[in-house]
């Protein structure tokens, strides 16, 4: 804040008063940021753990054939989300919820499949009750709760605080994560701050549903690309010289995408958690689906939703590194076991850098093999 604005507010106690522009006001002291939030509540992680998230399958726990569903997909999905937010009406709100309460005290997960909740958005009539009878009945049952439409820090630290206080309320042995939903122009502006906003932050999702609509973008679509999003090649020239503007012009589909993906990835990575694609609502087109999912992956996400148990299979395929990139990644591996120097392998040059690359696919194929016997058989051929 400049001297004459702090002036005409009437606080003169610049340079110490706090602006809305400083964001130093959002944070607690480093000191204390790994302290728990509420008397009795467990200690914060102090570094998100790294287990197999390639798809989020959603499914709405007041609907009895999907909710039957889930015990057959233990196992299966690497985390099954009972969905309490939009897509379900609001008179199956209370429903969804008792329905998730008796899945979570009814289903045995396993070691390798995680509970994750979207509660419903934090100005919505239910998403007090939302938070209280998940936490207090199932907390312990709960890995992650997905937050809709945040807007800013503020938000994580209003979930932060009140999970604390139910987190001991209800005896919780280890805290609950939090995962955002990325899906307004403000949650946008404010991305890196979301990211950092607490100890709890597991990741954060694209949803380009709500976000399209709050930034008054003009498609229709769930997720993926648009045909009227591009870039067409010139025009060759006539016959005299000039350009021919009626010709055949190629035309190169853009990703709509491509800008919150990337800046999404980046602040996800600065803060040392974990970025996701969202939904993709065309069910049937399982190729498109495949390539957004893709995109995202080579951007850096770790997983994507999945809506329908179809696209289970393709988020598997696409978030597990391919033996080709694993097989490679060893080569470069066993060429430069300690990472350093330069080498050519098969004509192209790898360093200091590249190995990093390389570790990056070797340490998720790794951990992702742990817990997939067929995964790790398909690298230990490659
Ligand atoms: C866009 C912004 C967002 O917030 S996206 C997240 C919110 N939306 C959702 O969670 C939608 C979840 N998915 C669904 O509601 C359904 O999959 C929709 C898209 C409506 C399609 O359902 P439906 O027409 O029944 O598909 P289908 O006939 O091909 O289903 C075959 C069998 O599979 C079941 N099924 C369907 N989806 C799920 C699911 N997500 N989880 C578990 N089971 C699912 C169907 O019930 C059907 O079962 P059955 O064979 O009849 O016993
Ligand atoms: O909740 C997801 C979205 O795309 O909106
Ligand atoms: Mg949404």
């Amino acid at each position: 804040m400049s001297r004459t604005r702090a002036a005409l507010l009437g606080c003169g106690r610049y340079p110490y008063a706090v602006s809305r522009e400083d964001s130093s006001h959002h944070m607690r002291s480093a000191k204390d940021f790994f302290a728990p939030l509420a008397v009795g509540a467990p200690t914060p992680v102090t570094e998100v753990p790294a287990r197999p998230s390639r798809m989020i399958h959603f499914f709405d726990p007041s609907n009895p054939k999907m909710a039957a569903k889930v015990p057959d997909m233990v196992g299966v999905s690497d985390v099954l989300l009972g969905n309490l937010e939009d897509a379900v009406v609001a008179d199956k709100k209370e429903a969804a919820r008792e329905g998730l309460v008796t899945i979570a005290k009814e289903t045995d997960f396993g070691e390798h499949t995680q509970l994750w909740t979207r509660i419903n958005s934090l100005d919505s009539p239910w998403v007090l009750d939302d938070l209280t009878r998940l936490v207090t009945e199932v907390g312990d049952t709960l890995d992650v709760i997905m937050v809709p439409k945040v807007q800013g820090p503020e938000d994580i630290h209003y979930i932060d605080r009140i999970l604390a206080q139910l987190e001991a309320k209800g005896g919780v042995q280890r805290p609950i994560l939090v995962h955002a939903i990325l899906e307004t122009a403000r949650g946008m502006a404010n991305v890196e701050e979301i990211a950092g906003a607490s100890p709890r932050m597991q990741g954060i999702s694209l949803g380009p549903a709500d976000l399209a609509a709050d930034r008054r973008m003009k498609t229709t679509r769930v997720g993926g690309g648009h045909p009227g999003y591009l870039v067409r090649q010139d025009p060759a020239k006539g016959a005299d010289g000039a350009p021919d503007y009626q010709g055949e012009r190629p035309v190169f589909q853009q990703d709509l995408w491509h800008y919150t993906i990337a800046r999404m990835v980046d602040a996800c990575a600065m803060h040392g958690i974990f970025p996701f694609y969202g939904p993709f609502g065309d069910i049937k087109d399982t190729v498109a689906c495949e390539d957004q999912f893709r995109n995202a992956f080579l951007l850096g996400c770790v997983g994507a939703w999945s809506l329908h148990p179809v696209q289970i299979e393709i988020a598997k395929k696409v978030f597990s590194p391919s033996a080709e990139d694993v097989a490679h990644a060893r080569r470069v591996k066993e060429a430069m076991p300690d990472g350093r120097g330069a080498v050519m392998i098969d004509g192209k040059m790898e360093d200091d850098a590249s190995w990093k690359q390389c570790m990056v696919v070797l340490e998720l194929a790794e951990r992702l093999s742990a817990n997939d016997p067929e995964l790790a058989k398909m690298y230990e051929e490659a």
